[in-house]
């Protein structure tokens, strides 16, 4: 699988009918995934683990008590197969490739058409890495190291960029006018990463402030 180029994406899910078939341990991993991104679950499945039925008990995700079968992909956006049946996995997978929808089977490279990265989550930021199947061990390792480099920090600097884009699609006229700004606060002096870590926030509404005077078109 290493010469597969994967063409990496965030996907909305939010609304989007996603179908996990298998209710075990495994399957439980995928529905919390898919939750987290707000995504309308379905388990399809003869039985589940206790916290799956929780989950359907109090209307989280929808616990089709069956087994699989083709039209459960009905109006389906994406399915994951975690079973314990290879006849199942195989069978869900040729069903999505049918009718070209997003399908992964868990850790069955053959049986996906894209594959789940480790994932480090702070507030808006994701840093997805992906080892194209030739390591998960090695993805999960970065992952921890990753995250102790980037933490709240970014996510902070992150969510106050996000609070001026208003102003500058607004104001700057051009894109490199629009780039211009933001990669002056982004790479600034004082640099802002490290106004954050020591609590001076103010500091950066200034650096924000003094590149929007720099910036601003002069109307004479
Ligand atoms: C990242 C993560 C995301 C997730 O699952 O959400 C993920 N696997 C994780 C953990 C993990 N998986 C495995 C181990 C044991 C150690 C090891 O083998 O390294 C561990 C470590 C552990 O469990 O601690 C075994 C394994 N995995 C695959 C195979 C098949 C094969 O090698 O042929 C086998 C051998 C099975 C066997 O030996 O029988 C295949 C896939 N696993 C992928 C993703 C996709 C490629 C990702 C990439 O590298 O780009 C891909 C291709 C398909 C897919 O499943 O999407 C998640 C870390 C989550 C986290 O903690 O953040
Ligand atoms: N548990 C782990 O740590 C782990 C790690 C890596 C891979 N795996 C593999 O991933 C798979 C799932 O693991 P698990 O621990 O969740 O397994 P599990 O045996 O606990 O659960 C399997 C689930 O699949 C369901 N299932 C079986 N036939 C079905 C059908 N026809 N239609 C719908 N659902 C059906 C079962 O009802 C059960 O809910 C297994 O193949 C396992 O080998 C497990």
């Amino acid at each position: 699988m290493l010469d597969t180029p994967f063409y990496i994406a965030c996907l909305k899910l939010t609304g989007r009918r996603c179908v996990v078939v298998g209710g075990g341990e495994i399957g439980l991993e995928k529905v919390e995934g898919l939750l987290a991104c707000d995504a309308r679950v379905v388990l399809i499945a003869p039985d589940a683990n206790a916290e799956l039925q929780r989950l359907a008990e109090e209307g989280s995700i929808e616990w089709v008590r069956k087994r699989y079968e083709r039209g459960d992909l009905e109006h389906t956006f994406m399915a994951i197969a975690a079973t314990n049946d290879t006849d199942v996995n195989i069978a869900v997978y040729n069903d999505a490739e049918a009718r070209a929808m997003l399908v992964n089977v868990v850790d069955v490279p053959p049986l996906c058409n894209f594959i789940l990265p480790a994932i480090v989550r702070v507030g808006p930021l994701a840093i997805a890495i992906s080892t194209a199947g030739a390591s998960p061990a090695l993805a999960k390792r970065m992952k921890t190291q990753i995250a102790e480099t980037y933490g709240e920090e970014y996510a902070r600097l992150a969510v106050m960029l996000n609070d001026v884009r208003g102003w500058a699609k607004g104001t700057l006229p051009t894109y490199q006018d629009r780039k211009a700004f933001f990669e002056d606060i982004v790479n600034g002096d004082p640099d802002p990463i490290e106004l954050i870590r020591n609590g001076d926030e103010a500091a950066v509404l200034e650096l924000i402030a003094a590149a929007q005077r720099a910036h601003e078109p002069t109307t004479a």
